[in-house]
């Protein structure tokens, strides 16, 4: 059975203009505040946040139809996924001067974030699953009025329906150089702009989840100091994110310099709070998701089938595949949510859907390790017809 949260939208009317006033920064970080995933007392289970609708999608270069974006979060849910990103109340004009998931320019090629556009419709319609999340990205005051619009909307015409999502994510980055490029402004406004996001969404129920972007390299400035992003992280600590979110966003990161930069960022932060968000690019994705879990992280994000890419640069990859980060962790002493071949059978259908190679290595495997087996079979059958 649904179980809304405390404080939670089910229970509450939406008031911006008085909330607007409340401080985020005089709350503390409560445990009713942090998501279901932390009241699972294993020390080795592994929540998986699942990003492939959002930031898999919003790099696709093929646009897929909402009904298919919500059959897709409907689907990972389906198979057992317990936090998926739904979608992002970005300004859909925008284009960042480069492709925000590698170096490569993209000044010719216009709407790159309109694969997020119908973001409102998918929430209005979303059907939540008990126990799963579905947070949606929000980048400024405007976005969250949006979300906020859309929540109330769907309260008003389905009034006794559990709301389709109890958390946003805000983003910035360990470098203003690409804050500058992805949200225009700078990390030091950026990080007011959210304080203003924290300060509205926490007081209604939504919890808040935060991103750092560029923690080992940056597309403009080159390598980043892992004390820029303990600086970044904290802050948005204190600001009210439950939870920070370490983005290798270029996916140039190895288990070294991953290693290097959560031993500064963990220093004197909670290691419980911190989350790893590893981009495939150069194919370490993997064996970074391994190191943080070594060094005691237990939230990863990544997307199915490998959604994303830069649409820009033919060959780049996304997220690291939710598959990948599964098969990897059979066998061991972690545990995590979901059924891997369903998993698969999600990834094979939205990579077809969307007429892409599937990106993720541990699915291709099994794909064709079951399609051989099928093709036993039917020799098998034919021969004893014969
Ligand atoms: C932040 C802004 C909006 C600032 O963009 P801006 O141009 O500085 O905004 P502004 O406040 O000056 O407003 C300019 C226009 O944008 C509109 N506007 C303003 N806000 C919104 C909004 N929320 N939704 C819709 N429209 C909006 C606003 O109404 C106005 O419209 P006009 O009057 O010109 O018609 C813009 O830079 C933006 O949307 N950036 C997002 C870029 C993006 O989507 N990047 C990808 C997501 S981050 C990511 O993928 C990294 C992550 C999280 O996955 C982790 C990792 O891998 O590193």
């Amino acid at each position: 059975m649904y179980r809304p949260l405390s404080r939670s939208l089910a229970s509450r009317r939406f008031n911006l203009h008085r909330v607007a006033t409340v401080s985020a920064r005089s709350y503390a970080v409560e445990a009713s505040s942090r998501p279901d995933r932390f009241a699972n007392k294993h020390p080795n289970y592994v929540n998986i946040v699942e990003v492939g609708p959002r930031d898999g999608l919003q790099n696709e270069k093929s646009v897929i139809p909402a009904e298919v974006k919500m059959m897709l979060i409907d689907r990972l849910g389906q198979a057992g996924m317990k936090s998926i990103e739904a979608g992002s109340f970005v300004n859909p004009k925008w284009v960042p001067q480069v492709c925000s998931h590698c170096s490569h320019k993209a000044q010719q090629l216009s709407g790159h974030n309109a694969q997020m556009a119908d973001t409102a419709e998918i929430i209005q319609k979303l059907q939540p699953l008990p126990g799963v999340h579905y947070p949606v990205l929000i980048p400024n005051l405007k976005g969250l009025q949006t979300l906020l619009g859309v929540l109330r909307e769907r309260e008003s015409k389905q009034p006794n329906t559990p709301p389709p999502t109890d958390e946003i994510a805000v983003f910035t980055a360990a470098t203003d150089a690409f804050c500058q490029n992805n949200t225009n402004c700078t990390v030091k406004e950026s990080l007011e702009r959210i304080e203003k996001v924290v300060n509205v969404a926490r007081p209604v129920g939504l919890r808040v989840r935060g991103y750092v972007s560029v923690v080992i390299t940056c597309p403009y400035s080159g390598k980043v100091k892992p004390e820029e992003v303990k600086a970044v992280t904290k802050e948005l600590l204190d600001i009210g994110c439950y939870e920070v979110s370490l983005g290798d966003t270029t996916g140039t990161g190895t288990p070294t310099t991953v290693r290097t930069m959560l031993e500064t960022v963990m220093a004197g932060l909670p290691t419980n709070r911190l989350a790893g968000h590893f981009h495939d690019t150069f194919g370490t994705a993997v064996a970074n998701v391994m190191t943080a879990l070594d060094m005691g992280i237990r939230t990863i994000d990544s997307s199915v089938s490998g959604l994303g890419g830069c649409p820009y640069s033919p060959g780049a990859t996304g997220n690291v595949a939710t598959e990948d980060v599964m098969y990897a962790l059979q066998d061991s002493k972690y545990n995590y949510p979901g059924n891997l071949d369903d998993m698969v059978d999600v990834g094979a259908w939205i990579s077809e859907k969307l007429g892409r190679r599937n990106a993720s290595r541990a699915a291709t495997a099994i794909l064709a390790r079951r399609q051989r087996q099928k093709e036993l079979e039917q020799k098998e059958t034919e021969q004893k017809q014969r």
